[in-house]
């Protein structure tokens, strides 16, 4: 196994690359540190490079002897994709058909997909199964959604092998305690709850109380990023295994309100945090959570964390031992 992992310095990316350090034979980073942080890559080979650098993709893939790719690399914000469709198109769907076009020019075959619950849309049925239909109500899900059907095709026509995962909402940290989220700007709910516990900000502004939910405020499965990191292995060893192509939801199988999200953050740091309600958020859907009973079968992966206030807990720990982030060596 020597395993190209693109965006591996991002978040969910570097936490990947801890764990298949321990299973692969070679890790090769390549990541164009536009988000990402070289100093959450251990001791795996890092490129800095761009998905778009047709050269260089190839250029590491010769040079490493590449035998499958983990592609976490994209822009992944779904409030930001609404104002920049062209971004979210260039980097999600022209960045990953340059990376497809690159891997079967040069006969690699196997694929692990970052895919999203935003491919969903506002779902018919709770908890969303992975044959619920696909209307995305964002930018960044359509582009997800894009590659998806592309992946599907190539595996047709190609022989690609592919897993897409459709990860939830990815939060927490290694309990180690030495890498975790670190985004700027940061948009995600549960760093800037913490950030807030931090006096880093006034507080949490809550995005619209009038969704059809019990408190008004949006639901969402928060899944921890090691127990993603678990299902990328085992999704790999799949394919090396002879899976087939296929498609795999990643989440808790349960919801929380962005006030139930608050007041667990509240309970684990002892600290009360502003909230303020203001406008929606274009392109939220009010309730995302996930049926992951398909990969608990077929790969036997089992989530470590499933408790929120625990989840919330390894963020805290990350966040308070970092709390501006790793340190910036002018590597952007
Ligand atoms: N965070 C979540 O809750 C979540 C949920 C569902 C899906 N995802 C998907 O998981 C993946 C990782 O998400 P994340 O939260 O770790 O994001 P992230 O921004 O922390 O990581 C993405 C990494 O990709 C790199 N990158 C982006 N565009 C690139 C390009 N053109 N060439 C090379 N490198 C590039 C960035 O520098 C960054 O290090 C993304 O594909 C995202 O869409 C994330
Ligand atoms: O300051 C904030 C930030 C977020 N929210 C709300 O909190 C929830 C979670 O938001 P966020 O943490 O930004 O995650 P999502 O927008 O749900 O998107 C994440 O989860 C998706 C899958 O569900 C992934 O596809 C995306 O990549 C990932 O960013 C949403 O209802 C937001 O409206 C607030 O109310 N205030």
């Amino acid at each position: 196994m020597n395993i190209l992992v693109t965006g591996g310095a991002g978040y969910i990316g570097s936490h990947t690359v801890r764990l298949l350090e321990k299973k692969a034979d070679r890790v090769v980073v390549y990541d164009n540190l536009v988000k990402g942080h070289r100093q959450a890559v251990g001791k795996s080979v890092f490129v800095q490079g761009d998905l778009l650098d047709s050269g260089k993709l190839i250029d590491t893939i010769q040079r490493y002897a590449i035998s499958s790719v983990v592609h976490f690399a994209a822009a992944s914000l779904v409030g930001e994709s609404m104002g920049k469709p062209r971004d979210y198109y260039r980097n999600n769907v022209q960045g990953t058909l340059n990376l497809l076009d690159v891997m079967l020019d040069n006969k690699v075959g196997k694929l692990v997909f970052s895919s999203t619950a935003a491919v969903y849309g506002e779902p018919e049925i709770t908890p969303i199964t992975e044959d619920a239909a696909k209307n995305p109500t964002n930018v960044y899900g359509r582009t997800k959604l894009a590659m998806e059907n592309a992946m599907d095709d190539y595996s047709r026509a190609y022989g690609l092998k592919y897993i897409a995962l459709r990860y939830f909402n990815a939060c927490g940290a290694d309990p180690a305690g030495d890498i975790g989220e670190d985004h700027e700007p940061e948009t995600h709910l549960v760093p800037l709850v913490l950030r807030a516990c931090l006096g880093k900000s006034d507080g949490i502004k809550i995005f619209g109380d009038d969704y059809p939910t019990q408190d008004g405020t949006c639901i969402r499965d928060y899944i921890h990023v090691t127990d993603l990191a678990q299902a990328h292995g085992l999704a790999l060893e799949a394919l090396y295994g002879g899976h087939g192509s296929d498609v795999y939801n990643l989440g808790n199988g349960s919801g929380f309100s962005v006030k139930e999200i608050i007041e667990a953050a509240e309970t684990v740091t002892g600290i009360k945090i502003r909230q303020e309600v203001i406008a929606r958020r274009a392109g939220d859907p009010a309730v995302l959570v996930a049926g992951a009973a398909k990969i608990k079968r077929d790969m036997n992966w089992q989530p470590q964390y499933t408790d929120i206030k625990e989840i919330i807990a390894t963020a805290w720990r990350w966040h308070r031992a970092n709390p501006d982030g790793f340190p910036r060596l002018g590597d952007r």
